[in-house]
């Protein structure tokens, strides 16, 4: 096999050549690596180094990357594990080179979790993250950290195969990006609840094509009870962009659109809690300058982003409201400082260029739009 080193953060390492001239240049090489989860690598690099767990588990490492970094970069013991004789044979190759807290094992991430413990656990499979769920539960002793990349089922573009997979029914909106991250976190909670364990989100975002979670657990009775309270369905009118949150049910109930009178259409069930952990995030920001991640600037970006971004659980399109509405749509800064300055706090959200998240109904946002385009005669 033909290698090349590749350094991410502070940390070079072998994965073999692929081929640059194909679309998904990842898919050539016999061990997969994709430069473009640089920063999903990066980010958990960051958490920790300021949550220091006593040991992290790679479970589905390919190439190694993320546990070789986790171990060099943060000084955590790190287990890097991977089904694939050959991909272990580059983890051990990098390990030896690298150095460091680490053991390599050869197994099935299932297995491997049905035997032994580990007080962070990392799930980066292909596609979903569904089939390890359960074992992962079980064998993270204080933190769980998922990635999903199968984003159409979760988004609701392909509904059957997310119906199946997460147990709960998405559904394409303009909002997909926040449903897909809040499906995926609300089959980690239900996994977590019937161990009689809760969990609390640090760090949560939709990027590109995945969705990326790192929670803690917690292992009491009413832990699971608060995580419970958590779940919920947005109830959404299948007319209009009017949309409610029913939170702390495992049934949804009926609701009338009180723009339309159509009867709302339940989406979930899915989490509806908090995605981040602010004080940490706060904390995240202020470590970042001096960490030597390739993804700072994007990163400094996202973590304000999140850090800003109120706990409600959609969000809106301004240009489709536009649309709707037959007007232009406004500058965005000015919309969200005018909101605002009404008394609804108003900011942009991680999940789409032209989403907002906002205190304001639908009414006021819809109000304000027409009048900035009255103003200026459009
Ligand atoms: C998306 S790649 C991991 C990428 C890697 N974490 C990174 O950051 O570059 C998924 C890996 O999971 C491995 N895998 C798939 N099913 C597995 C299983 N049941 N147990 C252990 N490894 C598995 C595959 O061999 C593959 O190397
Ligand atoms: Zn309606």
């Amino acid at each position: 096999m033909e290698y090349r080193q590749i350094t991410e953060g502070s940390t070079t390492f072998a994965a073999p050549v692929q081929d640059q001239n194909t679309a998904f240049p990842p898919g050539t090489a016999p061990v997969f690596y994709n430069t473009r989860m640089e920063l999903n690598r990066d980010m958990t690099v960051l958490l920790l180094s300021c949550i220091s767990p006593e040991n992290y588990l790679d479970a589905m490492a390919a190439t190694g990357v993320r546990g070789l970094r986790i171990a060099h970069e943060t000084g955590t013991p790190a287990i890097i594990n991977d089904r694939d004789p050959l991909a272990v044979a580059i983890i051990e190759k990098n390990a030896k080179t690298i150095g460091g807290n680490i053991r390599v094992t050869c197994d099935d991430a299932n297995r491997l979790m049905c035997t032994e413990r580990f007080d962070a656990i990392d799930l980066d499979p292909f596609g979903t993250p569904a089939p390890f769920l359960d074992a992962a539960s079980r064998a993270a002793k204080r933190y769980l950290f998922v990635t999903a990349t199968d984003t159409a089922p979760l988004c609701g573009a392909h509904l059957k195969a997310g119906m199946r997979r997460y147990f709960a029914t998405p559904k394409n909106t303009e909002y997909h990006a926040e449903i897909g991250l809040r499906i995926m976190m609300g089959t980690i909670a239900k996994e977590l609840i019937k161990y009689d364990r809760g969990m609390e989100p640090i760090l949560s975002f939709a990027k590109n094509h995945y969705f990326r979670s790192h929670v803690r657990i917690l292992g009491r009775v009413t832990a699971a009870e608060t995580t419970m309270n958590h779940i919920g369905f947005v109830m959404q009118c299948p007319k209009c962009l009017y949309r409610t949150e029913q939170k702390g049910s495992l049934l949804p109930q009926t609701h009338i659109c009180p723009y339309c009178g159509a009867e709302t259409e339940a989406i979930g069930p899915l989490w509806m809690g908090p995605l981040q952990d602010k004080p940490i995030i706060a904390s995240l920001l202020e470590k970042l300058p001096a960490m030597q991640l390739g993804t700072a600037k994007q990163m400094d970006k996202l973590l304000h982003q999140l850090l800003a971004e109120p706990e409600t659980c959609t969000f809106y399109d301004y240009h489709i409201i536009s649309r709707n509405l037959r007007v232009s749509p406004p500058p965005i800064d000015e919309m969200i400082t005018d909101l605002t300055n009404l008394g609804y706090p108003t900011v942009r959200t991680h999940f789409a260029v032209t989403g907002i998240k906002t205190t304001a109904p639908l009414h006021i946002i819809e109000e304000w739009i027409l009048s900035w385009n009255k103003e200026r005669n459009l």
